[in-house]
């Protein structure tokens, strides 16, 4: 019966777009990003969420959504856990962290600059169908050094982002640390750590192709939301 039991209830942290519990967003956590966008530098970590009915793959498009007229792209490092813990000491938090996942934490930004202005939150501008492209996963010793990596996007084959996590103000134990004193973090979760400057619109027909360098790469065409 365990094998059974095996064959039908665990669940492959490959593909914890599949099953995932939480898509947890970090914002603002690279100082140029929020210079461009003309937002103050986060004393502490800014964290919201977003569904995982928003995940998409390769071989499908990202869905303008049916109202939003200013799109836009935000390359980001996921980090895919594991381990299931609450308040995570910095020191263990890697132990929680069983590999990577190249992310796209697409934004109505129309939407967000609206409910920033009327102090509402966040989640249609995050959260609608196809907000978050993700690449396969990333084996955890893929990536040997994550705050030391680079990533990239372009549109229409033209260089917009090109970062590196280096910048990063809060590192990966931090985040992991300061979300688990909130909410559990559990297995098939993911974290997106937030995205360096060059965030910019995209409208149908755009073809997105994003990176990390030298690991993977992965590509989206936007299309409007037909319904
Ligand atoms: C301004 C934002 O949308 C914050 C965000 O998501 C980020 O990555 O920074
Ligand atoms: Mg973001």
């Amino acid at each position: 019966w365990q094998k059974v039991y095996l064959m039908t209830y665990q669940r492959n942290i490959a593909k914890f777009w599949e099953w995932g519990r939480k898509i947890v967003c970090v914002g603002r956590n690279y100082v140029d990003h929020c210079a461009e966008l003309k937002n103050p530098v986060p004393k502490s970590p800014l964290i919201f969420l977003k569904p995982t009915s928003s995940y998409v793959r390769e071989g499908s498009a990202v869905k303008i959504p049916t109202g939003c007229s200013t799109l836009h792209h935000e390359v980001e490092l996921g980090i895919v856990i594991s381990k299931k813990g609450g308040d995570i000491q910095t020191d263990k938090a890697m132990d929680h962290v069983g590999g990577y996942v190249l992310a796209l934490d697409m934004t109505a930004r129309d939407w967000q600059d609206v409910a920033k202005s009327q102090g509402k939150p966040w989640s249609m501008a995050k959260g609608f169908d196809t907000a978050c492209p993700v690449s396969d996963f990333i084996e955890k010793d893929k990536i040997s050094d994550p705050h030391n990596i680079k990533l990239w996007l372009k549109v229409n084959n033209e260089m917009k982002q090109n970062g590196s996590t280096k910048d990063m103000i809060f590192n990966i134990p931090y985040l992991i640390h300061y979300v688990s004193t909130v909410m559990h973090l559990e297995e098939g979760d993911v974290i997106l750590t937030g995205t360096p400057e060059g965030v910019g619109p995209v409208k149908s027909g755009d073809v997105m192709e994003c990176g990390i360098e030298s690991v993977i790469s992965m590509k989206f065409p936007v299309q409007m939301k037909h319904y």
